[in-house]
């Protein structure tokens, strides 16, 4: 076959080699043809299956989509109607953060509000009337959910937050917002109120992990803070409010009910913010300014107060005489041991007014003032004890 393709070889002896090499190079070329020929046969093959894989897929979707439409509107009543679009089905897509914004730390219970409405009720409930509104403090701005409407009202306002990154948003969503780096654990509320001019009024969304130990920092510099309007889990903001003989009832009860007076505002959903949280939350406001006169008359010392609730709330289900027997011992106290009416009380009997009168017995304070016992008596549907 080489020598009719190549008469000319015929003749030369000793293109023999050539010929080999030709007729090699001619039946590879041969073998390799064959195999790209079944290989894109095989390519169109698979490709035409998927596709009408695809379509059969498509169909069985349309058909249980269809069907589960027609139950549906069976229960509903509605027998017959236009055919609506198959996205009929689909969930609402939770809200989203702008594609350039960062990740959300949960190391820093960051779970930004995306709902504006909640945020005009937010800021519709502030009250604060400095200058430029120079004395309100949002703890926590983050990207600026709330800042951005706040700063509108209060030009002179002040954040303070932790994560660089969100304040590097910030400077774009507010530029015109001051915002501090800080830990609003290590403020010193009662200075910031000095250099601003008189109490603060604070206003947050309060990150989740440390909102406790704010609000106690807050009831720290009470005397610094006007009031504060913070959202809380739900679970928290209720024990806030607890009364006596309650589970809820407990040391944040105690301590706010008698230096801010708690109020829940309102209730926010887990769809009010992104990422969603997995608990309802509260909008709550405390007081400080209205329970300005009574946190005066208290006269106890607030780390003798919180020491004698902590002692008493961790034996929550002990009475009162075992609780304390051990602040009792160590202590050089008023009493040597408590006064039968306390005795045999478990601590979530106890009304807050009554943990101050106890702190003053134990902790050797000055007799319980007459016009306090007169301030409180029947807030709570009890009268004093004498
Ligand atoms: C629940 S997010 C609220 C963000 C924003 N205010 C909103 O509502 O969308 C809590 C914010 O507090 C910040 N944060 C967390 N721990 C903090 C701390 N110890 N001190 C200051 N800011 C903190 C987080 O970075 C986050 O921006």
């Amino acid at each position: 076959m080489v020598r009719a393709v190549v008469p000319g070889l015929n003749k030369d002896p000793g293109s023999r080699r050539l010929r080999w090499l030709l007729g090699a190079f001619l039946l590879s070329a041969a073998v390799h043809f064959e195999k790209a020929w079944s290989f894109a046969l095989a390519g169109l093959i698979e490709q035409a299956t998927r596709v009408s894989r695809q379509q059969v897929r498509a169909t069985n979707n349309r058909e249980v989509l269809l069907a589960e439409r027609e139950r549906l509107e069976g229960e509903n009543g509605k027998k017959e109607g236009a055919i609506q679009p198959l996205s009929w089905l689909q969930k609402p897509k939770p809200p989203t953060l702008p594609a350039d914004l960062f990740k959300p730390k949960e190391s820093l219970s960051q779970t930004f509000l995306a709902d504006p409405n909640y945020i005009f009720k937010m800021v519709s409930a502030l009250d604060d009337e400095s200058e430029g509104g120079k004395r309100t403090i949002e703890l926590g701005p983050g990207t600026g959910a709330i800042t951005s409407r706040l700063w509108q009202r209060y030009p002179e306002m002040i954040g303070i937050e932790i994560d660089q990154r969100a304040m590097r948003v910030l400077s774009r969503t507010v530029p015109g917002a001051t915002v501090i780096r800080s830990d609003v654990l290590m403020v010193n509320y009662t200075k910031l109120a000095e250099l601003r001019g008189g109490p603060l009024s604070i206003v947050s969304n309060l990150p989740f992990h440390v909102a406790s130990q704010a609000l106690f920092t807050l009831a720290d510099h009470a005397d610094g803070v006007r009031s504060a309007h913070v959202i809380l889990q739900q679970e928290v903001a209720q024990r806030l409010v607890a009364k006596p003989n309650s589970k809820k009832y407990g040391i944040p009860s105690v301590v706010f009910q008698l230096y801010a007076d708690p109020k829940i505002l309102f209730h926010l959903p887990p769809t009010a913010y992104f990422p969603r949280p997995n608990v309802m939350t509260s909008y709550v406001k405390l007081d400080f300014e209205a329970a300005a006169e009574r946190r005066r008359a208290l006269d106890v010392d607030p780390r003798d107060l919180r020491n004698l609730t902590n002692t008493v709330f961790r034996y929550r289900r002990k009475m009162m005489q075992n609780s304390l027997a051990r602040i009792l011992s160590c202590h050089t106290t008023l009493i040597d041991q408590l006064p039968e009416e306390y005795a045999k009380l478990r601590p979530e009997q106890i009304e807050p007014w009554e943990f101050v009168h106890l702190t003053q017995l134990v902790f050797g304070k000055k007799e319980f003032p007459k016009h306090f016992k007169r301030a409180w008596r029947g807030e709570f549907g009890r009268t004093v004890r004498d």
